[in-house]
Order: C-alpha cells, then structure tokens, then sequence
C-alpha cells in the first residue's frame, strides 16, 4: 500500500496546530464577520418585507375617507406608497445580499475547513488510517462539511426570517387592535402546545432513523461491493436477505413514525394553513365589528398580517432538522480537530546509518493489551531480515513501528542510530519505504504513480526503475506506455500492481524497507517476477520482510520467530531448522503442505 511515500510534509506550520483546537469559534472564525452581516441583513429583510402589508394598511386608512366624499391628502398618499416601494427594494436587495455574501461565506468556510482537515490528517499518526475506511475519512470531508454548508448558506437567514416576520407583525398589530392581535396569537399558541406532543421522544426516534438508515446503506454496501464474492461462494440468497432485512426494517420504521405522528401533523398543518388562519381571523374581526369594538378597517391588519405569522413556522420545522445535524457534523469535525497530531521531536536528528534497532520494544493498541513484549533485534545495513510467525503473532504491528504507523509504549526503534521519534516525519517517509500487499496506485500515469516520491525523477529514472522491478515491459504494452493511467487505461494485476510499488520504492531509494511478503498472487510467472524485483530492491538496503511462504526467506540474512508478541527464537534459516525447534515444525509443515509447489532446491 505505500501510504508513507505519498505523504505531504507533516511538519508544516507550527501555529496551524494552535488554530485546530476545534473550539466553535475557531470553526466559524474565518467567516465571523460574514456571519454578522448575514445576521444583520436578514433581520432588515425580514422588518422590510413586514413593511409594504403596514403600508397598505396605512393607505386603506387614508384613502377611506375618499368613499365618504372627504378630502384625501394626496401627500400622505404618496409618502406611504414611497415607504412601501422603499421598503420592497431594501427587501429584496437585503435578500440578494444575504444570499450572496451567505453562499461566500459557506464557500469560504468550506475551504478553510477542508484545508483544516487536509492539514490535520498530515499530521495524524499513520496508524489512525489504518484503522479507519477511506470510507469514514470522506465522510468527514465531505457531509460533516456539508452539513455546515446548509447551517450558513441556508438555515440562518430562514430562522431570522421565520422569528423576526411574526415578532413584528404582532408589535404592529398589538399597537392598532390588540383583541385582533390576540386572535392572531391563537394559531401561534395552540403550535407551540401541540408541537412539543408531536416532537415527544423525538431525539430518540431522530437516533433510531439515523441507525435504521446506517444499517440500511451498511447492507446496500455490503450487497454490492461483495456480490461477487457473495455470489462465489453460493450465499447470495443470505447477502440479499440481509439487504432485504434492512430494507424493510428501515420502512417499517418509517411507517410506523409516520402512523404515531401523522394525526399531529395533520392537525398542526391545519391550525397553521393560511384558510383556516384567515377564515379565524375574520370570524374574530367581524365579531369585533359587530360589537363595535373595532372598526372595519381595524381588521384589514389583522387578515393581512395574521396571515403571515404562521408560514414561517413550516420552515423552522425544516430547519431544526439542519441544525440538528450541523450541530452532529460540529461535533464530529472538533473531535477530529482533537485528535492528537504525530509529536513532532525538538530537535530533529538525521540518521547516521542505514541498520534498523529494536531496543526492548513494547507495544499495545488500546494501551492495556500488549501486543509486542520486549522485542530487542538489530538488522544490520545491507541485510534482510525476516519476520515469520503465526496469525496475529505481531509481525506486521512490529514493522509498523518503524514508520510511526504507532510509537512504542516502551523501549525504543532506531535507525541508522537515531530513535524513530527524533527524526522528521519527512525525512522519515523518505527513509522508510513500504511495499505491501495491499497495493494502492493513484488514479494517474503509470510514470507519475512510481515517481510519486521523487517527482523530479526523469523519465529515464523511472524507465530504470520500472525494468529493475521487472514492470517496464509490461507497461510498454499499454497503448499510451507510460501514460496509461491506472484504472481507466492501464488495468493492473495484484502482483503486476505490487512490482510498480516496488519500482516507486527503488526509485525513492529508501534506505530501510518493509515489505509484507505477497500471498495473493502466487502464480509461477508472477512470483518469479516479484523475487527478481525484490532482489534488487534488497541490494544495499536494510530489508524487513514479513514472511508468509517460508521458502522465499531461506536465504535471508536473519530470521525472527514471534510468537504472541516474544521473539521465541532467531537465527539463519539453516540455524533454525538445526535447532529443531518452533521454526524447524513450521519449515516441516509448510514442507509437508507445499511439496510440489515448491522450487528445487528448497525441497527435503
Ligand atoms: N489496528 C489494530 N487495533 C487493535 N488491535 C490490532 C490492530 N491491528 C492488529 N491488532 C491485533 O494485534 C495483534 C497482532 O496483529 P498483527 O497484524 O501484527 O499480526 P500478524 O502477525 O502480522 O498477523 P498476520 O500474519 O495475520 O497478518 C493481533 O491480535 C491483532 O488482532
């Protein structure tokens, strides 16, 4: 997989790690000013657009007289028109300016954040992505950030808008007839009684929907990507079950949300819907009227104000969902941004050496449970020494140490004389080079894929590279060469995937390299391929190979048994097998197991 080569610069910007403490107002403070003129022209579109309906009050006032023969004053007339244009434009053109200097600010937020992001994951240990899915990593970078985006480019003006409509069209209707404005109260008061019912137990149900629809996209995943090895091995009819399951969990779930909920709702959309709000409003006003506690044109204010008090309300509903899960995704990026970045050493040391030292290491994931007890070893430059053992034995937590997928609990890796812990990041990755099974190419040119490392290598660099790894010929065969980009032109083999990998790690010309043995791609030509490639990746390096198939390792310089976690024993291979201990059985068997795969030579 050889993640440490395509690493940026880890070490980058000390007081970057300052700014991610992950607190709120480092979150939004590069749009802090933004914010506040969100904030400030929303509440003037909102108090504007209320504006133009008092206007046209005032002007039915004024112009009634006009009916009775009286004298209308032509100048109030036009001043209230003139109020009512003004305030339609400052409307519209706060909207306009709102929207855009929202969407800005959001852009901007997105940017800043994703770069956070960028920057931080740099700076994680290695070993935080090899426990976690590209999967989970996207998420974070793209519906945490997304979810914020709703917040600011959408949710704060529609819940100003939604506050501020209602607050001062009540002011205003409170000032002319309050007994209207009382009436107009109504609507308002019976949603907010009724709502806190239709929303009861509603974070829970909010939590199970969400488990329902990550169990849901868990089993459609799982459906798809393995179907083919689903359907391999026959178990097709148990995966679409699953898939089935979860389907109709998720929809009996919904259903029965739905059913609890949708008497409330309906009840609630019929309280608030603009009909029966005015059909209210002007039984009240004419009750009003005919005691004669209020005049008829006292009650033009409350049909036209009365009616906007309620429509706000649909859009707060929507937008407690956002803030809901923008408050979820804030949540998520701060304990990201908490994560504690690599320790960066104070004073950085350059390797003297190429030799790799183990001095007394321990090590545990969770900090309990140790996985590595004690391990001392010393692999001299030059050498290839070969880690073998059972499942889970710790050869690959042990090789991990090296780059700083993890650091020790205790003890200490050194190489080229220097503790792993004192040398830069940087130089580190260029120290160390990884060629695993689980080969990962970029989706680019063959050429810019083995120069990933070095990419001032030249092409005739990488051509000499690429034959030394014994790939050069089979890239040739592509149409575009070196120019076939992976995944769209240049389809890769497993084992032909591994030997670009181990081109990119000759031309890097790490000095120390971790090579976890292919298994997968076992067939004669390919194999003979890859050894031939790891020969001459093994000249003048410091090679540890995590061995699988114990013939390739009989002529490695020094072999390491682990056996949970303890180095049980060590020597050549020819050593070993004298001794006729645990490696002796282990060599016997793989024998016994692979007597006619293996080469001359190997057998008896
Ligand atoms: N990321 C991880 N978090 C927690 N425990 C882990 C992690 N990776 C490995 N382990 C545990 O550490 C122990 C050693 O695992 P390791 O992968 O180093 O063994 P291994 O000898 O390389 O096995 P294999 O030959 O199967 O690859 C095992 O018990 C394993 O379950």
């Amino acid at each position: 997989m050889a993640r440490p080569e395509g690493r940026g610069d880890p070490t980058a910007g000390a007081s970057d790690r300052d700014a991610d403490a992950g607190t709120d107002e480092s979150f939004f403070a590069p749009v802090k000013g933004s914010l506040a003129a969100i904030i400030g022209l929303s509440v003037l579109g909102a108090v504007s657009s209320v504006v133009p309906f008092i206007a046209i009050v005032e002007l039915a006032r004024t112009l009634l007289p006009a009916l009775s023969g009286d004298a209308v004053g032509a100048g109030r007339v036009w001043a209230v028109v003139a109020v009512a244009v003004i305030a339609l434009f400052v409307s519209f053109g706060a909207a306009f300016l709102s929207g855009m200097v929202s969407h800005f600010a959001d852009a901007e937020l997105q940017l800043s954040l994703r770069r956070r992001i960028i920057r931080h994951l740099q700076r994680l240990p290695l070993g935080w992505f090899d426990a976690r899915s590209s999967g989970s990593v996207r998420k974070l970078v793209e519906n945490d950030v997304v979810a914020l985006h709703q917040l600011v480019a959408h949710t704060i003006h529609d819940v100003i808008f939604a506050v501020t409509v209602p607050l001062v069209s009540l002011v205003y209707l409170f000032t002319v007839q309050w007994q209207l404005a009382v009436a107009a109260l109504v609507p308002l008061v019976v949603t907010a009684i009724l709502y806190p019912v239709l929303m009861r137990g509603g974070a829970e149900k909010y939590r199970q929907y969400d488990e329902a629809s990550v169990r849901l996209s868990g089993a459609t995943v799982e459906f798809v990507h393995g179907i083919t090895v689903v359907k391999r091995f026959g178990q097709l009819g148990r995966s679409h079950r699953r898939y089935r399951e979860a389907t109709k969990s998720y929809v009996e779930f919904v259903g029965e949300w739905t059913r609890q909920t949708a008497a409330m709702f309906t009840l609630i959309e019929i309280v608030t819907s603009p009909v029966v709000v005015l059909v209210w409003l002007l039984a009240v006003g004419s009750w009003l009227v005919g005691i004669g506690a209020a005049a008829p044109i006292d009650v033009l204010p409350g049909l036209l104000l009365g009616l906007g008090l309620t429509s706000p309300l649909m859009k707060l509903g929507s937008s407690s969902q956002f803030l809901r899960n923008a408050t979820k995704a804030r949540q998520s990026l701060a304990a990201f941004f908490a994560l504690p970045p690599v320790p960066r050493p104070r004073a950085p040391r350059t390797p003297d050496g190429r030799g790799v030292a183990f001095d007394e290491v321990s090590f545990g994931y969770d900090g309990r449970h140790r996985v590595l007890h004690e391990i001392a070893a010393v692999c001299a430059p030059g050498t290839v020494t070969a880690l073998v053992g059972a499942s889970g034995s710790g050869k690959s937590t042990l090789a991990k140490l090296l780059p700083r997928f993890y650091d020790a609990d205790e003890g200490e890796v050194a190489i080229g004389g220097a503790d792993v812990r004192e040398i830069a990041s940087a130089a580190l990755y260029r120290q160390v080079g990884f060629v695993f099974q689980d080969v990962r190419l970029l989706r680019t040119s063959l050429r810019d894929n083995i120069r990933l490392t070095r990419p001032h290598a030249t092409d005739d660099e990488v051509e000499a590279a690429a034959r030394a790894a014994q790939i050069h010929d089979r890239i040739l065969r592509f149409d575009r060469g070196y120019d076939a980009v992976v995944g769209e032109d240049a389809n890769l083999s497993g084992g032909e995937a591994q030997r670009v990998t181990i081109a990119r790690a000759l031309l890097a010309d790490a000095r120390v390299i971790v090579l976890d043995e292919a298994t997968a791609f076992a067939d004669p030509d390919s194999e003979a391929a890859i050894q031939r490639a790891l020969s001459t990746l093994a000249a003048d390096r410091t090679v540890l190979v995590i061995a699988h198939r114990l013939h390739t390792i009989v002529g490695a310089d020094q072999i390491l048994v682990l056996d949970g976690g303890r180095i049980a024993e060590r020597g050549t291979h020819a050593q070993l097998v004298a001794a006729g201990g645990r490696f002796a059985r282990m060599w016997a068997d793989y024998q016994a197991n692979h007597a006619r795969s293996l080469p001359e030579g190997v057998q008896g």
